[in-house]
Protein backbone atom coordinates (compact mmCIF):
# COMPACT_ATOMS: atom_id res chain seq x y z
CA UNK A 1 0.00 0.00 0.00
CA UNK A 2 1.44 3.58 -0.48
CA UNK A 3 2.09 5.32 2.54
CA UNK A 4 0.30 8.76 1.87
CA UNK A 5 3.21 9.96 3.89
CA UNK A 6 5.14 9.84 0.75
CA UNK A 7 3.14 12.63 -1.16
CA UNK A 8 3.50 15.41 1.09
CA UNK A 9 4.85 18.41 0.39
CA UNK A 10 6.33 19.44 3.56
CA UNK A 11 5.68 18.72 6.74
CA UNK A 12 3.18 21.22 8.39
CA UNK A 13 4.38 23.66 11.06
CA UNK A 14 8.09 23.84 10.08
CA UNK A 15 8.50 27.12 9.18
CA UNK A 16 7.70 28.14 12.72
CA UNK A 17 10.02 25.34 14.07
CA UNK A 18 13.19 26.92 11.31
CA UNK A 19 12.16 30.81 12.73
CA UNK A 20 12.62 29.72 16.58
CA UNK A 21 16.00 27.94 15.12
CA UNK A 22 17.51 31.30 13.56
CA UNK A 23 16.77 32.82 16.63
CA UNK A 24 18.23 30.34 19.20
CA UNK A 25 21.48 29.78 16.81
CA UNK A 26 21.67 33.59 15.43
CA UNK A 27 22.00 32.68 12.14
CA UNK A 28 21.27 35.08 9.32
CA UNK A 29 18.02 34.10 7.01
CA UNK A 30 19.81 36.17 4.01
CA UNK A 31 22.67 34.17 4.16
CA UNK A 32 20.39 30.69 4.66
CA UNK A 33 18.47 31.65 1.14
CA UNK A 34 21.57 32.68 -0.58
CA UNK A 35 23.62 29.23 0.03
CA UNK A 36 20.04 27.81 -0.89
CA UNK A 37 20.64 29.41 -4.22
CA UNK A 38 24.20 28.90 -4.90
CA UNK A 39 23.54 24.92 -4.83
CA UNK A 40 20.47 24.82 -6.63
CA UNK A 41 23.18 26.69 -9.44
CA UNK A 42 25.56 23.66 -8.65
CA UNK A 43 23.69 20.54 -8.67
CA UNK A 44 22.73 19.00 -12.16
CA UNK A 45 19.40 19.55 -13.26
CA UNK A 46 18.59 15.85 -13.87
CA UNK A 47 19.23 14.37 -10.47
CA UNK A 48 15.30 13.57 -8.45
CA UNK A 49 14.73 12.17 -5.61
CA UNK A 50 12.76 9.26 -7.71
CA UNK A 51 15.66 6.68 -6.16
CA UNK A 52 15.77 7.89 -2.60
CA UNK A 53 11.79 7.41 -2.98
CA UNK A 54 12.28 3.88 -3.79
CA UNK A 55 14.28 2.91 -1.33
CA UNK A 56 12.50 4.48 1.78
CA UNK A 57 8.52 4.19 0.97
CA UNK A 58 6.76 1.53 3.01
CA UNK A 59 10.19 -0.20 4.16
CA UNK A 60 11.82 -0.06 7.60
CA UNK A 61 15.31 1.82 7.39
CA UNK A 62 18.06 2.17 9.61
CA UNK A 63 19.11 6.36 10.53
CA UNK A 64 22.59 6.04 11.55
CA UNK A 65 24.09 9.12 13.89
CA UNK A 66 27.66 9.73 15.01
CA UNK A 67 26.90 9.07 18.78
CA UNK A 68 29.40 7.28 20.62
CA UNK A 69 27.20 3.82 20.64
CA UNK A 70 27.95 3.69 16.86
CA UNK A 71 31.64 1.65 17.49
CA UNK A 72 29.66 -1.16 18.92
CA UNK A 73 26.88 -1.00 16.48
CA UNK A 74 28.68 -1.84 13.83
CA UNK A 75 28.25 -5.72 13.76
CA UNK A 76 24.81 -5.33 13.89
CA UNK A 77 24.04 -3.09 11.09
CA UNK A 78 26.18 -5.24 9.43
CA UNK A 79 24.12 -8.40 9.29
CA UNK A 80 21.58 -6.54 7.56
CA UNK A 81 22.59 -6.15 3.87
CA UNK A 82 18.96 -5.08 2.43
CA UNK A 83 17.58 -2.68 4.49
CA UNK A 84 18.10 1.21 3.98
CA UNK A 85 20.68 2.43 5.61
CA UNK A 86 20.30 6.50 5.81
CA UNK A 87 23.69 7.82 7.21
CA UNK A 88 24.71 11.21 9.10
CA UNK A 89 27.83 12.64 8.06
CA UNK A 90 30.67 11.68 9.61
CA UNK A 91 29.15 7.83 10.44
CA UNK A 92 29.31 7.06 6.70
CA UNK A 93 33.01 7.02 7.36
CA UNK A 94 32.89 4.73 10.03
CA UNK A 95 30.29 2.49 7.85
CA UNK A 96 32.95 2.54 5.11
CA UNK A 97 36.03 1.53 7.13
CA UNK A 98 33.76 -1.76 7.90
CA UNK A 99 32.47 -2.57 3.78
CA UNK A 100 28.95 -1.05 4.53
CA UNK A 101 27.75 1.07 1.90
CA UNK A 102 25.38 3.77 3.04
CA UNK A 103 22.11 3.81 0.47
CA UNK A 104 21.66 7.75 1.13
CA UNK A 105 24.29 10.20 3.10
CA UNK A 106 22.90 13.17 4.89
CA UNK A 107 25.38 16.01 4.96
CA UNK A 108 26.25 19.75 5.48
CA UNK A 109 29.76 18.98 4.52
CA UNK A 110 31.94 19.78 7.32
CA UNK A 111 33.58 16.14 7.60
CA UNK A 112 35.52 14.48 5.20
CA UNK A 113 34.94 14.54 1.90
CA UNK A 114 36.85 11.89 0.68
CA UNK A 115 34.61 9.34 2.50
CA UNK A 116 31.87 11.30 0.95
CA UNK A 117 33.15 11.08 -2.02
CA UNK A 118 34.33 7.25 -2.02
CA UNK A 119 30.72 6.44 -0.67
CA UNK A 120 29.04 8.09 -3.79
CA UNK A 121 31.12 6.61 -6.22
CA UNK A 122 30.14 3.13 -4.84
CA UNK A 123 26.45 4.39 -5.37
CA UNK A 124 25.40 6.50 -2.14
CA UNK A 125 22.97 9.01 -2.40
CA UNK A 126 24.18 11.72 -1.50
CA UNK A 127 21.21 14.65 0.33
CA UNK A 128 23.37 17.49 0.86
CA UNK A 129 22.69 20.55 3.36
CA UNK A 130 22.90 24.39 2.30
CA UNK A 131 23.04 26.53 5.20
CA UNK A 132 24.22 30.35 5.99
CA UNK A 133 27.92 29.13 6.83
CA UNK A 134 29.10 26.01 4.68
CA UNK A 135 28.05 28.33 1.48
CA UNK A 136 32.32 27.63 0.66
CA UNK A 137 32.08 24.51 1.03
CA UNK A 138 28.55 23.50 -1.60
CA UNK A 139 31.24 23.28 -4.58
CA UNK A 140 32.20 19.51 -2.89
CA UNK A 141 28.57 18.65 -4.20
CA UNK A 142 29.72 18.54 -7.93
CA UNK A 143 32.10 15.45 -6.88
CA UNK A 144 28.81 13.10 -6.54
CA UNK A 145 27.18 11.22 -8.65
CA UNK A 146 23.75 11.18 -7.70
CA UNK A 147 23.07 14.15 -5.25
CA UNK A 148 20.30 16.27 -4.43
CA UNK A 149 20.03 19.61 -2.42
CA UNK A 150 18.36 20.49 0.54
CA UNK A 151 17.57 23.94 2.72
CA UNK A 152 15.54 24.54 5.89
CA UNK A 153 13.92 27.61 4.34
CA UNK A 154 11.69 27.65 0.96
CA UNK A 155 12.94 25.13 -1.63
CA UNK A 156 14.41 26.43 -4.81
CA UNK A 157 14.75 24.06 -7.68
CA UNK A 158 16.97 21.10 -7.06
CA UNK A 159 16.86 21.85 -3.28
CA UNK A 160 13.78 20.62 -1.01
CA UNK A 161 13.24 21.38 2.22
CA UNK A 162 12.19 17.74 3.85
CA UNK A 163 12.48 19.52 7.36
CA UNK A 164 15.30 19.26 9.98
CA UNK A 165 18.24 20.67 11.55
CA UNK A 166 21.36 18.62 12.15
CA UNK A 167 22.60 15.71 9.83
CA UNK A 168 21.47 13.43 11.84
CA UNK A 169 17.40 14.63 12.55
CA UNK A 170 17.36 15.61 9.19
CA UNK A 171 17.73 11.71 8.29
CA UNK A 172 14.96 11.35 9.79
CA UNK A 173 12.75 14.12 8.57
CA UNK A 174 13.91 12.63 5.44
CA UNK A 175 12.65 8.89 6.03
CA UNK A 176 9.69 10.29 7.43
CA UNK A 177 9.14 12.33 4.18
CA UNK A 178 9.13 9.65 1.74
CA UNK A 179 6.93 7.60 3.41
CA UNK A 180 9.13 4.89 6.06
CA UNK A 181 6.71 2.46 7.40
CA UNK A 182 9.69 2.01 10.47
CA UNK A 183 12.29 4.50 11.19
CA UNK A 184 14.74 2.62 13.39
CA UNK A 185 17.23 5.02 15.19
CA UNK A 186 21.20 3.71 15.77
CA UNK A 187 24.22 6.11 17.18
CA UNK A 188 21.92 8.84 17.78
CA UNK A 189 22.75 8.81 21.46
CA UNK A 190 22.44 12.57 21.72
CA UNK A 191 23.50 13.92 25.23
CA UNK A 192 26.84 15.55 25.94
CA UNK A 193 29.17 12.98 24.88
CA UNK A 194 30.45 13.87 21.23
CA UNK A 195 30.98 10.60 19.16
CA UNK A 196 34.47 9.95 17.61
CA UNK A 197 33.34 10.26 13.87
CA UNK A 198 31.76 13.41 14.54
CA UNK A 199 33.15 16.46 13.62
CA UNK A 200 35.36 17.30 16.39
CA UNK A 201 35.75 20.97 17.16
CA UNK A 202 36.23 21.35 20.72
CA UNK A 203 36.39 25.08 20.85
CA UNK A 204 32.82 25.08 19.27
CA UNK A 205 31.65 22.24 21.77
CA UNK A 206 28.62 24.00 23.58
CA UNK A 207 27.35 25.02 20.00
CA UNK A 208 27.33 21.47 18.98
CA UNK A 209 25.53 20.04 22.34
CA UNK A 210 22.70 23.07 21.85
CA UNK A 211 22.62 21.59 18.14
CA UNK A 212 21.89 17.98 19.70
CA UNK A 213 19.21 19.07 21.86
CA UNK A 214 17.28 21.24 19.36
CA UNK A 215 18.00 18.34 17.17
CA UNK A 216 16.23 15.99 19.86
CA UNK A 217 13.16 17.94 20.46
CA UNK A 218 12.53 18.56 16.99
CA UNK A 219 12.58 14.67 16.63
CA UNK A 220 10.29 14.48 19.76
CA UNK A 221 7.87 17.31 17.83
CA UNK A 222 8.23 14.99 14.40
CA UNK A 223 6.98 11.73 16.43
CA UNK A 224 3.70 13.50 17.30
CA UNK A 225 3.24 14.29 13.90
CA UNK A 226 3.58 11.11 11.82
CA UNK A 227 1.99 7.95 11.27
CA UNK A 228 5.62 5.83 10.86
CA UNK A 229 6.68 3.82 13.99
CA UNK A 230 9.78 5.14 15.18
CA UNK A 231 11.87 3.45 17.40
CA UNK A 232 15.24 3.98 19.05
CA UNK A 233 18.19 1.49 20.21
CA UNK A 234 19.77 3.90 22.42
CA UNK A 235 18.28 6.73 24.91
CA UNK A 236 15.04 7.15 25.26
CA UNK A 237 13.67 10.01 22.81
CA UNK A 238 9.57 10.92 23.62
CA UNK A 239 7.39 9.28 21.11
CA UNK A 240 9.76 6.44 20.07
CA UNK A 241 9.96 2.74 21.41
CA UNK A 242 13.23 1.86 23.29
CA UNK A 243 14.32 -1.28 21.86
CA UNK A 244 17.68 -3.57 22.25
CA UNK A 245 20.01 -3.54 19.36
CA UNK A 246 20.35 -7.00 19.12
CA UNK A 247 16.68 -6.87 18.66
CA UNK A 248 16.63 -5.58 15.31
CA UNK A 249 15.38 -8.68 13.18
CA UNK A 250 12.32 -8.65 15.20
CA UNK A 251 11.61 -5.08 14.94
CA UNK A 252 11.90 -5.36 11.03
CA UNK A 253 10.07 -8.01 10.26
N1 LIG B 1 26.21 12.11 20.84
C1 LIG B 1 26.30 12.39 19.54
N2 LIG B 1 27.46 12.77 19.02
C2 LIG B 1 27.54 13.06 17.70
N3 LIG B 1 26.53 12.99 16.83
C3 LIG B 1 25.34 12.62 17.30
C4 LIG B 1 25.19 12.29 18.67
N4 LIG B 1 23.92 11.95 18.87
C5 LIG B 1 23.31 12.09 17.69
N5 LIG B 1 24.14 12.47 16.73
C6 LIG B 1 23.75 12.74 15.33
O1 LIG B 1 24.73 12.30 14.43
C7 LIG B 1 24.89 13.29 13.40
C8 LIG B 1 26.23 13.16 12.67
O2 LIG B 1 27.20 13.96 13.23
P1 LIG B 1 28.17 14.96 12.41
O3 LIG B 1 28.96 15.73 13.38
O4 LIG B 1 28.89 14.11 11.46
O5 LIG B 1 27.13 15.95 11.69
P2 LIG B 1 26.68 17.49 11.89
O6 LIG B 1 25.26 17.55 12.25
O7 LIG B 1 27.05 18.17 10.64
O8 LIG B 1 27.43 18.20 13.03
P3 LIG B 1 27.31 19.79 13.24
O9 LIG B 1 25.88 20.03 13.62
O10 LIG B 1 28.26 20.07 14.34
O11 LIG B 1 27.66 20.40 11.92
C9 LIG B 1 24.61 14.61 14.07
O12 LIG B 1 24.07 15.50 13.14
C10 LIG B 1 23.57 14.25 15.14
O13 LIG B 1 22.26 14.50 14.71
N1 LIG C 1 23.53 28.96 9.31
C1 LIG C 1 23.68 27.72 9.79
N2 LIG C 1 22.72 26.81 9.62
C2 LIG C 1 22.88 25.54 10.08
C3 LIG C 1 24.08 25.18 10.73
C4 LIG C 1 25.08 26.17 10.91
O1 LIG C 1 26.16 25.90 11.49
N3 LIG C 1 24.84 27.42 10.43
N4 LIG C 1 24.24 23.91 11.14
C5 LIG C 1 23.34 23.00 10.94
C6 LIG C 1 23.50 21.60 11.37
O2 LIG C 1 24.62 21.40 12.04
C7 LIG C 1 22.10 23.28 10.22
N5 LIG C 1 21.93 24.63 9.87
MG1 LIG D 1 27.84 17.64 9.07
Amino acid sequence: MINPGSFRLMIKGWHEKYLEILKEFHYDRIKEIQAANVLDWLLEKKSQPYSIRKKISGKAVFVIGAGPSLDSAISHIKKFKNITKIVADGSAQALLEHDIVPDIIVTDLDGDIDSLRKASELGSIMVVHAHGDNIPRLPYSTLFQNCIGTTEDKQVGMVKNFGGFTDGDRCVFLAEHFGAKKIILIGMDFGTKIGRYSKQVVSDRSTKIRKLEKAKSLLEWLASNTNAKLYTTTYPIKGFENMRISDLRRIIS
